[in-house]
């Protein structure tokens, strides 16, 4: 990891997409912060067996606020009629007479996060948004993608097991033009700046500050990486904390994917759960390859970021047959993994598909995200072979 330069940032600022970038920096940091916010105070309750995504649990709401938060500044800052947006979640639900107690944490939610909109640099609602206001902003992610024109992806809260077990979970918001990702940007709350301390688990992480009174500062908790494609650079910067303001790239580094190129010695990355990917699959060709590392399980697009950051070498993920990968879940993690050094394919080989409506249509076998083009091509060959004798 680099420190940032101002020559390489020079390539950002002649890019097309720089006015883009910088406003969708500055909304998913902010997003990281209200979900910050809402996962320690989901964690300080008694409640400790909180496992399900119930209608007005925390991630509901922090799902709904963050929608509606990225959706006000896109709109602000861009002009509503340039914003179109693909998010997870369904609007209609919000609707419902049922739904009027969780509407109102919303709206609070959305405008205490408003609020801080100086901060990062933009402007504030001139009073707070109202509730239709703030359906208005949450509406507007009701495309259903393509493969012409331009519209966002947006994971509001993806990593949902990760972010009610205190763990790792992404915001994740990528720019789709006619059908190609063009710019990709993932906040990472949990995430550590800082290398050393992900060999803790978070959960220790988290003890160790409270118990010693260490500020989420001193081991640089949560970044937010970012790439726009074609730059041929990918960039992290710090979450912001109370107080400071936000400059535009304040502490920007540039991130590289690891040099690993031998698969016996590279860490593999892949999901928390086996039902979303197959573990057995996966160390079966860890396996085959000679790799001896334990994989690296992390919640989300985190792994992506992972990946690009050079913290880990190969990310696989082989859903069971039958599930439709979702563009928002990967969009992001691909440009950033690729202006970072890597390569992102399906088992086949070829690009993903995020022309197609809200899946990555046509996707063969699974998702293999890989340091570089050698690795990748050792890594598919591998899957190959292990494809056959495999149950999936
Ligand atoms: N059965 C199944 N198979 C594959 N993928 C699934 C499945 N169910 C869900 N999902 C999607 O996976 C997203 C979570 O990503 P991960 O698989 O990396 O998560 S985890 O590490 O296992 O927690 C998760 O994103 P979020 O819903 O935003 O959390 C889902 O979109
Ligand atoms: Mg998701």
């Amino acid at each position: 990891m680099e420190d940032y330069n101002n020559t390489e940032f020079e390539s950002l600022l002649s890019d097309k997409y720089f006015k883009e970038l910088e406003v969708a920096v500055k909304a998913v940091q902010m997003a990281c912060l209200l979900c910050q916010r809402i996962q320690q105070s989901l964690l300080s309750k008694t409640n400790d067996h909180v496992q399900s995504k119930d209608d007005n649990s925390p991630v509901t709401i922090a799902d709904w606020s963050v929608q509606g938060i990225v959706s006000w500044v896109l709109s602000e800052s861009l002009g509503s009629d340039n914003v179109s947006i693909v998010a997870e979640e369904d609007v209609q639900v919000l609707s419902k007479v049922t739904a009027i107690g969780l509407l109102e944490a919303i709206v609070k939610t959305v405008n205490e996060c408003l609020a801080e909109a100086p901060q990062f640099g933009l402007r504030a609602p001139v009073m707070a948004l109202s509730t239709s206001e703030v359906l208005e902003a949450i509406d507007r992610c009701n495309s259903m993608g393509g493969s012409s024109g331009r519209f966002w992806v947006l994971d509001p809260v993806d990593g949902t097991l990760g972010f009610l077990r205190g763990d790792q979970y992404a915001i994740a918001l990528a720019l789709i033009e006619d059908g190609e990702p063009v710019l990709g940007v993932l906040g990472c709350p949990n995430y550590p700046v800082k290398k050393e301390w992900l060999s803790y688990h978070n959960g220790y992480r988290r003890i160790v500050s409270n118990l010693t009174s260490l500020s989420s500062e001193s081991w640089d908790r949560g970044c937010v990486v970012y790439a726009s494609q074609n730059c041929g650079n990918a960039w992290m910067q710090p979450l912001l904390h109370k107080e400071n303001k936000f400059i535009w790239p304040n502490s920007a580094k540039q991130i590289k994917v690891s040099t690993v190129d031998n698969p016996a010695l590279a860490t593999f990355c892949e999901p928390v759960e086996k039902a979303n990917s197959s573990h057995s699959f996966t160390a079966g060709v860890a396996h085959s390859v000679g790799l001896r590392n334990q994989p690296l399980r992390i919640h989300s697009m985190v792994k992506y970021a992972a990946i690009a950051r050079g913290d880990a070498e190969v990310f696989m993920k082989f859903a069971r047959a039958g599930y439709k990968e979702k563009i928002w879940d990967h969009a992001a993690g691909v440009v950033i993994v690729q202006e970072a050094g890597g390569v992102v394919t399906d088992a086949g080989g070829h690009p993903l598909c995020f022309s197609k409506g809200l899946y990555l249509e046509g996707l063969d076998r699974g998702v293999i995200a890989c340091a570089g083009a050698k690795l990748h091509e050792k890594i598919v060959k591998a899957v190959d072979a292990s494809w056959n004798s495999s149950s999936l």
